[in-house]
C-alpha cells in the first residue's frame, strides 16, 4: 500500500514533539503528540487528534530515560489509536522529517544517507547539547525503520546568507577554519515559516520582504531579514549567544567563564561517550537564564503587571533590555527599511505584556501598538496585526509559528 502520511519530529533536550501530516499540498495535521519533562519525571504526555479536537493530557507512569524512549512511546501511542486510520504503522509513512538545530555548512535539508549521517556526526561536537536528542532519534530511525526516508532540516540553514563580516568572529582565521568556528544562527525553520506567512499577509513577494523577526521561546533569538534573506541573527556558533533564555545566559563577557568556577573548563559530570560538554557549557546553557534569576522557566510567571518579586521584575527588565537593543541594532542594519516587527514563539505569541512593553520602548523607531488588538486571542490566525492606528505607524505583527508544519511543507514542495 502507498504511504499516506509524513511524520515531523522536533526533539529538544527535555521534550520530544511529533506531528503527523497528510501528503497534501499544503499538508494537513492528522495528529500532534508531545512528551515533556523527560529529565524531570514524571514525564507529561499531550496528545491531539487533528486540528480543533480537544487535547488529552496525562502523566506517564513508565520511566523514559532518553529522547529515543520518548519517541518510541509517542509512536506507539499514535500507531495504536484505532481512530487514526492514516497512521497505523511505519508502513504508512512516506518520510520522517527531523529538526536538527546545527547543520554545519548544509544550506538545505538533506536525506539521511551514510555520507550525510557521517557529516552530522562530525558537527555534533559543535553543539552537542542541542543536536544530541535529535540525532539519537535519527540513529534509532536508521536502525529500526530503515525503509522510511529520514530527512533532516536544520535551524542553521536559513542563515547561510549571513554576510562574511557578520558570520566571521575576529579570531585567528586558521583556527576558525580548522575548528569550523563562525556564527551559524538558529531557529531558521521557524524564520522560514514566519517569512512566508508574513509576506503572504502583507501581500508582498518573499524576496521583497524586510523584517525584524523574533522567535521567543525557552530559547530566544531575533533575525534581521532583508529581501527574504537573513542578514544577521542573535545566536552564534551555538544557540547560547544573544538573548537570555529559560536556562541560557545569552551574551556575557566570555571571560566570565574563567571566574565562575575553577573547574569550568573540565568535562561536565553529565558528559558521555557521545556527548562531550564542559562545565562552562553546562552552566551557561542549563543553569543560567531567567530560571537562575527567579527559579522558574515559565515566562508567564515573569511577564506580569505585578511581578511577584524584585528578582522577577529584574528578569523581565533584562529580557526587555536585550530585546530592544537588538531591535535598534537590526533597524540600523536594515537602514530603516522594515516592513514589520514580528513576534513569534511561545512567549512572543502569548505575552501581550512583553509585546506592549517592547513596542513602547521602540516607539522612537516608529513602531506603535494597539492595546485591544494586542490583547486579543489569535484564534487560529497565522498572523495578526497589532500596530497602533497612529498615522505613519510601522507594522507590528504576531505570527503563530510552527516548525513541524514548515518541515512537512518544505519536504512535500521539494520532493513530491
Ligand atoms: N502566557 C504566557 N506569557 C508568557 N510566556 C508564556 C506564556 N505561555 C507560555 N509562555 C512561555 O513560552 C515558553 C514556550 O515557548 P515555545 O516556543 O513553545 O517553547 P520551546 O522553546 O520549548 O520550543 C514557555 O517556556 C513559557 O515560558
Ligand atoms: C535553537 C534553539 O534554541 O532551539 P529551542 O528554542 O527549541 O531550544
Ligand atoms: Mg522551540
Amino acid at each position: 500500500m502507498a504511504p499516506k502520511s509524513l511524520l515531523a519530529v522536533n526533539a529538544g533536550s527535555s521534550s520530544v514533539k511529533i506531528t503527523f501530516f497528510t501528503l497534501e499540498k499544503p499538508p494537513r495535521t492528522i495528529a500532534d503528540a508531545q512528551i515533556s519533562g523527560i529529565t524531570a519525571p514524571p514525564a507529561q504526555l499531550k496528545y491531539t487528534r487533528g486540528p480543533g479536537s480537544s487535547t488529552h493530557k496525562e502523566e506517564l507512569e513508565e520511566r523514559l530515560e532518553t529522547p529515543q524512549d520518548a519517541f518510541k512511546a509517542l509512536l506507539k501511542r499514535c500507531f495504536t489509536d484505532r481512530e487514526l486510520s492514516e497512521v497505523a504503522s511505519a508502513e504508512d509513512l512516506a518520510y520522517i522529517c527531523h529538526r536538527v538545530v546545527h547543520g554545519g555548512d548544509y544550506r538545505d535539508a538533506v536525506e539521511i544517507t551514510d555520507e550525510t549521517y557521517h557529516y552530522l556526526e562530525e558537527v555534533e561536537d559543535l553543539a552537542p547539547l542541542h543536536n544530541f536528542s535529535a540525532l539519537e532519534i535519527v540513529r534509532m530511525c536508521r536502525k529500526e525503520l530503515p525503509h522510511v526516508k529520514s530527512i533532516t532540516f536544520f535551524d542553521s540553514a536559513f542563515h547561510q546568507t549571513l554576510p562574511e563580516h557578520v558570520r566571521t568572529y575576529p579570531i585567528d582565521p586558521k583556527v576558525a577554519k580548522a575548528n569550523k568556528l563562525r556564527k551559524y544562527g538558529f531557529h531558521g525553520i521557524s524564520y522560514s515559516f514566519i517569512l512566508r506567512s508574513v509576506a503572504a499577509f502583507l501581500d508582498k513577494r518573499v524576496d521583497q520582504t524586510n523584517l525584524i523577526a523574533m522567535h521567543l521561546g525557552s530559547g530566544a533569538s531575533l533575525c534581521a531579514i532583508r529581501e527574504g534573506r537573513s542578514i544577521d541573527t542573535s545566536m552564534g556558533l551555538t544557540p547560547l549567544a544573544g538573548l537570555p533564555g529559560a536556562t541560557r545566559s545569552g551574551d556575557i563577557d566570555p571571560c566570565l567563564v574563567f571566574h565562575y568556577t575553577n573547574e569550568a573548563g573540565n568535562l561536565s559530570p553529565t558528559s558521555t561517550k557521545a556527548m562531550h560538554i564542559s562545565m562552562a557549557e553546562e552552566i551557561l546553557n542549563k543553569k543560567s537564564g531567567w530560571r537562575a534569576l527567579t527559579g522558574t522557566t515559565d515566562f508567564s510567571q515573569i511577564a506580569v503587571a505585578e511581578p511577584p518579586s524584585a528578582a522577577h521584575k529584574l528578569a523581565l527588565k533584562i529580557v526587555e533590555d536585550r530585546l530592544v537593543g537588538f531591535i535598534g541594532n537590526y533597524f540600523v542594519k536594515l537602514e530603516g527599511q522594515v516592513d514589520a516587527l514580528v513576534f513569534a514563539g511561545g512567549i512572543g505569541e502569548k505575552s501581550a505584556l512583553l509585546r506592549r512593553r517592547v513596542v513602547e520602548r521602540v516607539r522612537c523607531l516608529g513602531f506603535t501598538v494597539d492595546r485591544d488588538a494586542n490583547e486579543a486571542e489569535m484564534s487560529g490566525d497565522r498572523v495578526i496585526d497589532i500596530s497602533g492606528a497612529d498615522v505613519g505607524s510601522r507594522r507590528v505583527l504576531v505570527c503563530q509559528t510552527n516548525e513541524q508544519f514548515e518541515m512537512a511543507y518544505q519536504c512535500l514542495e521539494q520532493r513530491r
